[in-house]
């Protein structure tokens, strides 16, 4: 492998313990953060991540308040376990675990979040200042894993002002509001936001200083498409089997012999997955900060 490591592990451990000194100094204060997740249904990766989240709360001294209603739940309940997530006092910030269940309305739970409580960044009030707010410093939460993907180069000295970032994915958790946040004044890319649509991947990403891979395609880009010395984030992942030893078999977006090509990778498991999990808290720490009038 020539390609250097983005260590998401080490990246987000070294976040938790700078995080976790402003959590003491809010419970100094009193103020208790807590972090909710709603999740619902028994999808295995959901409850995966949801359990790291948690791990990473008690690590830093954050709440856990967590929700998890059946596969089978009605809309209804999942509004009202909404409802009571958006009056707890515990509950500094949460979020509803993606995907719902096939049929469920994820945009009417979204918008049903209180925008101050929205810890992912998801709502589209907190989405549009991505939009909006251009110039400023903006203060509403970012996405979680769009601004784990930007603080994982920011922290190994990749920057990316002024270079060409290729997104491979348009989803709404990391594509779309990458893009919004790569295109911002302070942070500078010329982004190329691709999709299932775009017609020559392999020639975009060809043209990349840095390509975001969040497509949930396993191995989709190949070391020919990629050029030399770029940095590659790897951030979708696929169950492809299990293992014999029980554990689920993950893949990628990004070929493993990237690795040979690329200036810098992000490992998956190890890259963006815990920087996603990093911001998440982050985003909590900042909404404790900023109930309890701290700057
Ligand atoms: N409302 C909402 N917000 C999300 O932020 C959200 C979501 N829904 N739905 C699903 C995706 C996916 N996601 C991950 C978070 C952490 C890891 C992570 O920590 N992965 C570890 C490995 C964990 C494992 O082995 O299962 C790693 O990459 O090293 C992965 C994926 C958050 N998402």
């Amino acid at each position: 492998m020539t390609a250097q490591r983005l260590d998401g592990t080490a990246t987000a451990a070294a976040i938790k313990d700078e995080l976790r000194v402003r959590v003491a100094a809010l419970r100094e204060r009193g103020v208790v953060p807590g972090l909710g997740t709603l999740l619902v249904g028994d999808d295995p990766g959901s409850h995966s991540y949801v359990g790291g989240k948690h791990r990473d709360s008690a690590e830093i001294g954050v709440e856990s308040i967590r929700v998890d209603l059946p596969a089978d739940a009605s809309e209804g309940e999942v509004h009202a376990a909404i409802q009571r997530l958006n009056a707890d006092p515990a509950v500094t910030g949460y979020i509803v675990q993606l995907p719902l269940p096939a049929g469920m309305d994820e945009h009417a739970a979204l918008v049903a979040v209180d925008p101050a409580k929205d810890v992912d960044g998801l709502h589209p009030a907190n989405l549009g200042e991505l939009v909006l707010g251009v110039d400023g410093e903006i203060t509403t939460p970012l996405p979680c894993t769009p601004a784990g993907c930007l603080e994982l180069l920011r922290r190994h000295d990749v920057t990316v002002a002024g270079k060409h970032v290729v997104v491979i994915g348009r989803g709404l958790t990391v594509g779309r509001p990458l893009g919004l946040l790569l295109t911002r004044k302070g942070v500078d890319a010329t982004v190329t936001l691709t999709h299932s649509r775009t017609r020559d991947l392999a020639a975009e990403v060809r043209r990349a200083d840095v390509v975001v891979a969040a497509v949930g395609v396993p191995h989709l880009v190949k070391p020919e498409w990629v050029k030399p010395g770029a940095a590659v984030l790897d951030v979708g992942v696929t169950r492809v089997g299990t293992a014999p030893s029980g554990r689920a078999r993950l893949a990628g977006d990004v070929d493993p012999g990237v690795a040979e090509v690329a200036g810098w990778l992000s490992p998956n498991p190890g890259g963006v997955g815990p920087m996603t999990r990093a911001m998440l808290l982050s985003n909590v720490v900042a909404a404790a900060e900023r109930a309890a009038g701290i700057a």
